[in-house]
C-alpha cells in the first residue's frame, strides 16, 4: 500500500520550542508531503533533533502545532502508532538480545511484525542472540531500523542513524533503508549530515538554521530552480539577468561565481558573457548554510 500523493504526513504551523530564554526551534511552518523521503538538514543546535522530537510527542510545543497525519501525536495513541522513531546515537537495552527486544515490542505494539524484523536482521547476518550492547555501531543501527519498521509506520523518523558507522556500513544502512520503505510508501524524515548520502536517496529537503526553516521544498524543484552562475566580475550580482535571489557569491579580480536563484525555473540567464550551471544538492545546501541572511525561508512545496 503506498500513501495518497495528497496527503500530509507532517504539518508544522508557527511552531515553536524554548529551552529558557532561548528558541530551539522557532516559527517553523512546514508540510511534508507523504510519501516522500526527506532530508532534515542543518548545522549543530540548528533545531533538528527538536522538530523530531516534538513531532513524535516526546517534547510539547511552546508555540504554534505539530500534527502527523492532521492530528497533534501528543497523548493519541493512533497517532502514535502511525509513527516509527530512531533517536540519535540507536539507544537501545544493551543487556538484550535483538530477538528478546522484538519480542517485547509485540507487547507494547498493536501493529508489529516480528518476522519483518527478524527475517531483516537474519538476512543481513546480525546476531539475534547476542545482547544488542556486545554488537558494532552499525549492527546496532541495523537492529534499531528493524525494531522501527516492525511497527510498521507510516512515518518514520530518523535522527542521524548512520552517524556513527563507517562507509561501507552506511551505504548498506541507507541501501536497506530504502528497500525497506519502497514498497510500503512509508515517509521518512531523516536527520543527517552527510549530504552525499542524502542527495542519494531522498526526494525533500527542509533545511533548517539556527532555530528557522531557511529551506524546504521538493529537491528535483529547487535543484531546477537554482543555478551556479560564472561571469564578469560585478558588484551587483542581483542584477545579472535572471537572477532572481543570489544565496553565495564569490568573486577573483576578473570574475563572479554565483549560486542564484533563478527567476525562470530551468533556464539559463540570457547575457552571453554569463554560463550556467547545474547544481547538486550538496551545493545548494552548503550555499544557503553559508549565506548571510540567515532567517531567508524559501519554501516551495
Ligand atoms: N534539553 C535541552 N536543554 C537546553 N537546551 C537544549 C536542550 N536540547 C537542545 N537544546 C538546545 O536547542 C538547540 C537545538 O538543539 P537540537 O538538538 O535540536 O539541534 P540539532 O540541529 O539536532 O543539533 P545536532 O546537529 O548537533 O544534533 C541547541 O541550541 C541546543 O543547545
Amino acid at each position: 500500500m503506498t500513501e495518497d500523493a495528497h496527503e500530509t504526513a507532517l504539518e508544522t504551523d508557527a511552531l515553536g520550542k524554548r529551552y529558557g530564554r532561548a528558541w530551539a526551534l522557532r516559527g517553523c511552518a512546514l508540510r511534508l508531503p507523504a510519501g516522500r523521503i526527506a532530508a532534515l538538514v542543518g548545522p549543530n543546535g540548528a533545531g533538528k533533533s527538536t522538530l523530531l522530537h516534538l513531532a513524535v510527542g516526546l517534547l510539547r510545543p511552546d508555540a504554534g502545532q505539530v500534527r502527523v497525519f492532521g492530528r497533534d501525536p501528543r497523548g493519541d495513541s493512533e497517532t502514535l502508532a502511525d509513527i516509527g522513531f530512531v533517536a540519535q546515537d540507536t539507544p537501545l537495552y544493551r543487556d538484550f538480545t535483538a530477538d528478546e527486544l522484538i519480542t517485547m515490542g509485540a507487547r507494547l505494539n498493536r501493529r508489529w511484525d516480528a518476522d519483518l524484523a527478524r527475517d531483516r536482521l537474519t538476512g543481513i547476518g546480525i546476531p539475534t542472540r547476542k545482547p544488542v550492547g556486545g554488537l558494532s555501531g552499525g549492527q546496532r543501527a541495523q537492529v534499531a531500523l528493524a525494531l522501527a519498521l516492525a511497527k510498521r509506520p507510516r512515518l518514520l523518523l530518523l535522527d542521524e542513524p548512520a552517524a556513527a558507522l563507517d562507509p561501507l556500513a552506511r551505504h548498506e544502512f541507507m541501501g536497506a533503508l530504502m528497500s525497506a520503505v519502497a514498497e510500503s510508501g512509508t515517509t521518512v524524515l531523516l536527520s543527517s549530515h552527510l549530504l552525499a548520502d542524502l542527495e542519494r536517496v531522498c526526494d525533500y529537503l527542509i533545511l533548517l538554521q539556527t532555530a528557522h526553516v531557511q529551506l524546504a521544498g521538493d529537491v528535483d524543484e529547487l535543484l531546477a530552480q537554482h543555478r551556479t552562475l560564472t561571469g564578469p566580475r560585478t558588484d551587483r550580482p542581483e542584477a545579472v539577468p535572471g537572477v532572481r535571489s543570489v544565496i553565495r557569491a564569490s568573486h577573483t579580480d576578473r570574475q563572479t561565481t554565483l549560486l542564484a536563484r533563478t527567476t525562470t525555473t530551468g533556464t539559463v540567464p540570457t547575457d552571453p558573457a554569463w554560463s550556467a550551471h547545474e547544481v547538486s544538492l550538496e551545493d545548494l545546501v552548503l550555499a544557503y548554510l553559508g549565506a548571510a541572511d540567515t532567517h531567508r525561508t524559501e519554501v516551495t512545496a
